[in-house]
């Protein structure tokens, strides 16, 4: 696991679009796994403004969102199909018919569930996973306590975070009460794994993942196993982190060796 903190939102995005764009070169048909969630906007926001300046094309990539809330009607402004079309499919020129989200409203969840995870390896499998961090560890929607080798399928959400996504909705009440999200299983097959998160709400969470044990009550722990995950996060974010430091020494060291981050 790299760790990379630098000072603020922005440059967590431009960091962040960095590794992504570094980790498709040579990709023919790359395939982006997308996270929703305010940390990640940024890192779209530069995606975007690099690909309207023809550095980069995701034109003829794939996309899969990471998770849907169930029963959600597809048309609510909230919605992940929406909310990832809004912020990821039309600023970065994504095509819209190949970028998939779970189907939250299948009749058959699970089997729309284990379809989705076959679509994914038919696809090849993720090339970039994009993540955030839930204030309590979860990544994707896999609350504290999911299995480690989990696939897409139905979970229940926590309250704590019905409560921290109630900010997008009129009430809690509102707020569906399960989701449909990829597995830590699904989440740890991609190629390269890049997470992002800002602020001191994320902190906790964040100095956990990264040095803590890895255990599923941590869920994004498991990404301490993950080949190639990069963590990029701003300094409020990164204040629990007992060897932040060391991090920075590491990071300042190695785009001294390389010529670049
Ligand atoms: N399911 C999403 C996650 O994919 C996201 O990473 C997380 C953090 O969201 P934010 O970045 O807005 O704090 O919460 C949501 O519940």
């Amino acid at each position: 696991m790299e760790v990379i903190i630098v000072g603020n939102a922005d440059q967590v995005g431009q960091v962040a679009a960095d590794k992504v764009i570094e980790n498709l070169e040579g990709v023919a048909t790359p395939v982006l796994g997308l996270a929703t969630g305010s940390s990640p906007l940024s890192l779209y926001a530069e995606l975007s403004r690099r690909a309207k300046e023809g550095i980069v094309d995701f034109s003829h990539g794939l996309g899969f969102a990471l998770d849907e809330y169930v029963g959600i009607d597809p048309a609510h402004p909230e919605s992940y199909r929406n909310v990832i079309h809004r912020t990821v499919v039309e600023p970065l020129g994504m095509d819209p018919d190949r970028v998939r989200v779970p189907n939250g409203f299948a009749e058959d969840l699970q089997a729309a569930a284990d379809e989705y995870d076959d679509a994914i390896e038919a696809a090849g499998g993720v090339d970039v996973q994009i993540l955030g961090i839930g204030s309590n560890g979860h990544i994707g929607f896999n609350e504290p306590f999911s299995s480690f080798s989990s696939r897409t399928r139905v979970e229940i959400l926590t309250t704590q975070t019905r409560e921290d996504n109630a900010r997008f909705f009129n009430s809690i009440d509102e707020v569906p009460t399960h989701c449909m999200t990829q597995g830590l299983g699904t989440i740890m097959d991609s190629r390269v794994a890049v997470l992002v998160a800002t602020g001191e709400h994320k902190a906790d969470a964040v100095a956990a993942m990264v040095e803590g044990p890895v255990a599923n009550v941590m869920p994004a722990s498991i990404l301490q196993f993950h080949p190639n995950c990069i963590v990029i996060v701003d300094e409020a974010a990164a204040s629990k982190l007992q060897y932040a430091e060391q991090f920075k020494a590491q990071y300042a060291l190695k785009q001294q060796l390389t010529g670049r981050a």
